[in-house]
């Protein structure tokens, strides 16, 4: 029986990847579609009726302004709001600012989807030769953390897993435990961890998993945290559908 219900949602597409390039830790804002996309999954939960008591995402703008978005949308802009590094997108190493088509006819799409979605092949890593090493490296926000040691050059979705669960596990999960109503936003790939862990998904079921931006899905669980009802995207099939393969498409030569 569910117990207990969480929202997560990948935020609205973002300008790098309207110019599908990628991404990882580079703070790209939202596009104008991907504003569109918040205001929509706003909608899509105050339709739905949804409210919170807490709020977790990562420290990247992308996904912040989409769940500021969706919480404005809802009349709770005054919710506690926690961002941490863990929830970021997966660190995409020296293909970070690369266009993926392009990287596709360079090297093949059967690199790039390996790259892409494999659990545990890394991308290479990132450099000084990298125009966007400084940026990222350098930025105040990570002034707290991660720490040096922990500061990723480039994570596969394995190495992502790993400094995503314990945020999960440590910080959310008690907060369910305790009935809290939650809403994650964050990252294509940082939430495939997650929806990994909770559905128990092999390592190869996952590389078939591609998430949609900004269409928020529900995770219903029992007292142990199973699903009862996984990933319920709060939006029609079709649509849902178009833009999950629009995602894949985007490591195709062209
Ligand atoms: O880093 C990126 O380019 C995308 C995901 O890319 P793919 O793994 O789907 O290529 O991350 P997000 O837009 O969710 O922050």
């Amino acid at each position: 029986m569910a117990q207990y219900k969480i929202i997560m949602v990948r935020h609205g597409e973002s300008e790098w990847n309207q110019k599908n390039l990628f991404c990882g830790w580079y703070d790209a804002n939202l596009s104008e579609k991907g504003v569109e996309e918040a205001l929509a999954a706003g909608k899509a939960l105050k339709e739905a009726g949804i409210q919170f008591d807490l709020a977790f995402t990562s420290e990247l703008t992308r996904a912040q302004k989409t769940l500021g978005s969706i919480l404005e949308q809802i009349g709770q802009q005054d919710l506690p709001v926690t961002k941490t590094w863990r929830l970021n997108e997966r660190h995409y190493g020296g293909l970070t600012g690369l266009n993926k088509a392009e990287t596709a006819a360079k090297y093949g799409e059967a690199q790039v989807q390996i790259w892409r979605r494999s659990f545990d092949v890394p991308p290479p890593p990132m450099d000084e030769s990298n125009s966007y090493y400084k940026n990222i490296l350098e930025d105040p926000r990570y002034a707290n953390g991660p720490s040096k040691e922990e500061f990723p050059m480039f994570e596969s979705l394995k190495l992502t897993i790993e400094r995503t669960l314990p945020f999960w596990n440590d910080t959310i999960v008690p907060q369910i435990k305790v009935g809290k109503r939650i809403i994650i936003a964050a990252h294509g790939n940082s939430l495939r961890g997650i929806v990994k862990h909770l559905d128990n998904m092999s390592d190869e079921a996952i590389m078939g998993l591609n998430l949609p931006t900004g269409i928020p899905f529900v995770y219903e669980l029992d007292a142990e945290l199973k699903p009862v009802v996984s990933m319920k995207f709060l939006g029609d099939e079709e649509t849902v559908k178009k833009a999950v393969e629009a995602v894949a498409a985007q490591g195709k030569a062209k």
